[in-house]
């Protein structure tokens, strides 16, 4: 029998994480525990052990910090030819690559100790069957051990046995798939509480929790027989406040799988609101980088995500993920730095967006290329080579077939022209050697003949020739391109453009990376790539990150059904294949760890018009609330939010408004008239509690209670609407509160059909 152990009157225990005292023998959630002095002189003894090991760990990561700062300092020291003692800062770089190098090393080695957030040095521990016992057998090499699992791993010295074992560390994986069922060897799994917010102080472990899996039908079991852990229910209901937080101690079986599938193939995992996503596809970046440090830090990592307020809000989630070789941005900012000074109509931005530009543009380009029709004549000294017409036609068709990037396909034209040349002379007068190669590759008749048949082009020159044509686009997109479509491309002819006086779109930009990535890869490429809210990127979006995975390894997040771009994907396969990861495994969650039951439910009736297949979600939490409040009239809306928002505030935890994008201004103006500091997401909210959303911008976010207004004006964008609404419903983690004058979109109103405008959790 297992429980949340926390002795009365032991330090801390008022912030016990929830649960009350409990005895090993008591069933789970009943009451007050009844006293038994000898049970709590046990457990004190226990805590008192741990917390020893706190202090073991603390002293021990001091003393790295110590460690780390004086390797800085030696090795500035012997970069510089002499140890000096000054600031490590200094002197470390200007001694070539590999010095720079080091010194960089070594100072973000002792940064990241430094700056590491003080916190819980571990959150559980494994006890493994000793080698004798039935489930010992399955614990190898580790038998009898027992390991304390934390953020990172801590040791007295680097040859020492660790004190703390890395989440990550392949042994830890028992922690997060150990069952009573197949107990992987280990006899306890324990779990610590902390005081909230805890700075790792030994004072501050307020409570442990064990689960013993080589006994089953002993632990603390739901209606479905799975163990019931309060530590984790604890951490799943704790109120949001602030950015984003690490999982690490409570990553759940189905998600572990996904956070250790190994770095060579494709994931993608279509999840429900709030399942994890998000979260999981963070831990997985950490992971590889743990343990394929040099393919995936020296390779690079990228994470994409929607916008910056999100970006934001996930930055601080894992400490390792602000190491050098790991890049967090939109895919914006991965694109050609133009200054955009043009807009589209919506028409043409969706054209430019969709897979059959790519296409139009690969067309475009290789038009450029013109197989000869004339013989090469080279002159060599007193002599002159000549190279027939037909012979050179075949080079060119090959290479054209070969497919390469344009650039290369140039250089191989060159190098074959050459291959023939230097059979000729070879035949005449023996090998010529590489210095002859060098100069007849560089002769100006072959450059010539090349500027010919393979001329040199610019991106920007590719795209503006093709907008600025619409001869040569209604060429580029016959069979592709409808007559009305090749006008809504096209440039205004009365405004004859060049590719230097071009004035580019946002969508333009796409096209213009498209054709940079024709002509040759990017210098950018990353190992790895994770993009979250991967549902809403447009097939052009997508290729701009298929170009920049270098060996096609993506984790790819996304909700189908949470798609708001005019461009969603509806179905995985189609969006994997323009991410160039045809080959991902789809994996679904839907265990809800966000929205609370009350919500779930409104939310998956939604879930249900809008015609995506896409399995519902399940909620972990039992708790939440949902109400209405109506307003008189559309006027009265801002008062009512006024007044919702107040109410919430008297709560715990964060708030969040959420409105159509064109209702933001009027309602925060409303809210700060009323005396209520506001912030916008990912804003610096200076102590504010309530962050005014625009619907649009509300994806991937969550707050604890959502003010929800009008939805009537979110719905109004057709089926897009529904979506929008959809995401609006699954942020709050408690409570949902909805103001409306206008009538309640049919899914909601569905939802309070037959009760009095509020609706509770049980
Ligand atoms: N195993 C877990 N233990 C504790 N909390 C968890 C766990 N998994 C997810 N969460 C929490 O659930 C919330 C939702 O997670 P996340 O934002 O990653 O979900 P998501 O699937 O990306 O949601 P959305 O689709 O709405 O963007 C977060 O607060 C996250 O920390």
């Amino acid at each position: 029998m297992t429980g949340a152990r926390t002795p009365s009157g032991a330090p801390g225990t008022a912030h016990a994480p929830g649960p009350r005292a409990a005895r090993r023998t008591g069933p789970p959630g009943d009451g007050a525990a009844p006293h038994d002095t000898a049970h709590e002189e046990a457990l004190r003894a226990e805590l008192d052990a741990e917390r020893a090991h706190i202090a073991a760990c603390r002293a021990a990561l001091e003393r790295s910090v110590d460690a780390a700062q004086h390797r800085v300092r030696e090795g500035a020291g012997i970069l510089r030819g002499a140890h000096t003692g000054d600031d490590a800062q200094e002197g470390v770089a200007g001694d070539g690559a590999g010095a720079e190098a080091l010194g960089r090393y070594l100072r973000s080695q002792a940064k990241e100790l430094r700056e590491e957030p003080a916190g819980p040095p571990f959150f559980g521990r494994l006890d493994f069957a000793p080698a004798g016992e039935k489930t010992g057998a399955e614990a190898g090499e580790h038998a009898g051990q027992r390991y304390h699992i934390g953020r990172r791993r801590i040791s007295e010295h680097p040859s020492a046995p660790p004190l703390v074992l890395d989440w990550r560390a392949p042994v830890s994986r028992a922690f997060y798939q150990a069952t009573a069922r197949e107990p992987q060897g280990v006899a306890v799994r324990r779990r610590f509480g902390w005081a909230p917010g805890s700075s790792g102080a030994p004072e501050e472990l307020t409570g442990l929790e064990d689960e013993p899996l080589g006994a089953p039908g002993t632990e603390d079991a739901g209606a479905d027989g799975a163990y019931r852990s309060r530590i984790v229910a604890h951490e799943i209901e704790r109120p949001r406040v602030g950015p984003m937080r690490d999982i690490v101690a409570t990553i759940q079986p189905e998600q572990d799988d996904i956070v250790r599938a190994g770095p060579s193939g494709s994931v993608c995992v279509q999840g429900a609101p709030g399942t994890g996503k998000t979260a999981v596809g963070l831990h997985r970046a950490a992971y590889l980088l743990y343990t394929h440090p040099r393919r995936i830090e020296r390779g690079g990592l990228l994470v994409v995500g929607p916008n910056r307020a999100f970006l934001r809000y996930i930055s601080e989630v894992l400490p390792s993920l602000g190491e050098v070789g790991v890049r967090q941005c939109r895919v914006a900012d991965l694109l050609p730095a133009h200054v955009v000074r043009a807009e589209d109509p919506p028409r043409t931005t969706a054209l430019k967006h969709s897979a059959r530009m790519a296409t139009v543009l690969h067309r475009a380009l290789h038009s450029r290329v013109r197989p000869p029709a004339e013989p090469l004549t080279v002159p060599d000294g007193s002599y002159r080579w000549r190279l027939p017409a037909d012979e050179l036609r075949t080079v060119v068709e090959e290479t054209l077939a070969q497919q390469p990037p344009y650039e290369v396909g140039r250089e191989r034209v060159r190098a074959r022209v050459v291959a023939l040349l230097r059979a000729r002379a070879e035949r005449r007068a023996g090998p010529p050697g590489a210095a002859w190669e060098r100069r007849i590759g560089r002769a100006r008749a072959v450059t010539a003949f090349l500027d010919e048949v393979w001329p040199r082009v610019r991106a920007t020159e590719v795209v503006a020739g093709l907008l600025g044509d619409a001869e040569e686009l209604a060429r580029a997109g016959e069979g592709l391109l409808g007559p009305d479509e090749v006008t809504a491309l096209a440039w205004e002819p009365r405004r004859a453009r060049t590719a230097r006086t071009a004035r580019w779109s946002e969508a333009d930009l796409l096209l213009l990376d498209e054709a940079a990535g024709l002509l040759a890869h990017p210098e950018e490429s990353y190992a790895h790539v994770v993009v979250d809210e991967a549902q809403d990127l447009s097939p052009m979006e997508c290729r701009v990150l298929a170009r920049r995975s270098r060996f096609g390894s993506l984790t790819v997040l996304g909700d189908l059904a949470q798609g708001t771009t005019p461009w969603a994907a509806r179905s995985w396969p189609a969006q994997l294949a323009h991410l160039g990861a045809a080959d991902a495994r789809v994996v679904p969650l839907t265990t809800g760890f966000r929205v609370p039951a009350a919500l779930i439910e409104p939310a998956n009736r939604l879930l249900r018009e809008l015609d995506i297949d896409v399995p519902p979600a399940r909620s972990l939490r039992t708790d939440g609330a949902l109400r209405t409040r109506r307003a008189p009239d559309a006027g009265a809306v801002p008062r009512a939010v006024v007044e919702a928002a107040a109410a919430a505030l008297r709560l715990e935890g964060s708030l969040a408004v959420i409105a159509a994008d064109a209702r933001v201004p009027e309602l925060t103006a409303a809210l700060r008239t009323a005396g209520l500091a506001t912030a916008a997401p990912g804003e610096d909210d200076g102590g504010a509690r309530v962050t005014v959303v625009p619907a649009g911008l509300a994806k991937g976010l969550e707050f604890d209670h959502v003010v929800l207004a009008e939805p009537a004006e979110l719905t109004a964008a057709g089926e897009h609407g529904l979506r929008l609404l959809y995401v609006a419903l699954t942020r709050a983690v408690s409570r949902l509160e909805i103001v409306h004058a206008h009538r309640l979109p049919r899914a909601l109103a569905g939802a309070f059909a037959g009760r009095s405008g509020c609706v509770r959790a049980r």
